[in-house]
């Protein structure tokens, strides 16, 4: 009997023991799952954090920055023809500029919009007393020719000449351009001649066609690029631009806010 009853304790002792074993298992177990919980909601918050700091960086770097371009050469060249091609995609019979005409136009990079403020002024002699004031503090300038007629040419060195005196050489993106591309057959200035001294002159250049459109937004692409680049390497700086303009007047047409807005995507 006695050692009946031994027996039956130490069963109860063992099977208390054994429940107690299993409780501090599971009070383990729900401390541990407790402790991996915490963490990974910490965790996730650090994320969620850093995504936001990231996307805020994103936002600045995406603000569009502004270019003052001038467009400069002869008359009669397609200076003016260049810039409706590349602000408005259109080539229409042009009368010759008086003093000077403002476009603007965006160009949206990967990372950065640029919006070209182009000042597009008259190739005509008698005003060329005035062209320096357009061309002050201008990041990109545009020297055009036409490649069917030669004296255009020589005038945009010239061109080029005064604007090394007034600039600081890898300051301000200079692009030698010869328009009317498609009127190849009537060439005077050969795309080596060009090429050879933009080469040398360490400019950017190309051969566009306002008319049919040619290489005119691969152009300004270019510009865009080298602008940036020069940005980033601290050589030139980019102003920010926001459009803080008031509309006083009646609410504008959906189609021509469109062609506003409109930006030119490569
Ligand atoms: N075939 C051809 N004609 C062009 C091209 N670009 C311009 N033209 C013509 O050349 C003429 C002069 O063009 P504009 O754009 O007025 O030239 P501009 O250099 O602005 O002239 P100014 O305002 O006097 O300085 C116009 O009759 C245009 O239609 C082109 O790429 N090809």
């Amino acid at each position: 009997m006695g050692m009946a009853m031994v027996m039956v304790m130490a069963m109860v002792m063992v099977v208390g023991m054994a429940m107690v074993m299993v409780m501090v298992m599971v009070m383990v177990m729900a401390i541990v799952m407790i402790g991996v919980l915490c963490s990974l909601a910490m965790s996730n918050k650090r994320i969620s954090k850093r995504g936001r700091a990231a996307s805020g960086n994103a936002q600045l770097e995406r603000k569009t920055q502004k270019a003052k371009m001038v467009l400069l050469g002869s008359s009669g060249v397609g200076k003016s023809s260049l810039a409706l091609r590349f602000t408005r995609d259109e080539f229409k019979s042009t009368v010759p500029t008086v003093g000077c005409a403002y476009l603007t136009q965006m160009v949206c990079l990967h990372e950065t919009t640029l919006r070209f403020e182009i000042w597009d002024t008259t190739g005509q002699e008698k005003y060329h007393s005035v062209t320096p004031l357009y061309y002050r503090g201008a990041n990109a300038a545009l020297v055009v020719y036409d490649i069917t007629n030669r004296d255009t040419f020589v005038r945009a060195q010239c061109w080029l000449q005064e604007l090394e005196k007034q600039y600081i050489a890898g300051e301000t993106v200079v692009a030698l351009v010869g328009n009317k591309a498609d009127l190849s057959d009537l060439r005077q200035v050969e795309l080596q001649e060009a090429q050879k001294l933009a080469e040398k002159k360490g400019l950017l250049f190309m051969e566009t066609s306002a008319k049919s459109g040619k290489k005119v937004s691969e152009l300004f692409v270019a510009i865009a690029h080298r602008l940036l680049q020069n940005a980033d390497d601290g050589r030139t700086s980019l102003m920010h631009w926001s459009d803080t303009r008031v509309d006083l007047h009646v609410p504008e047409s959906r189609e021509s806010r469109e062609s506003r807005e409109s930006c030119c995507r490569l």
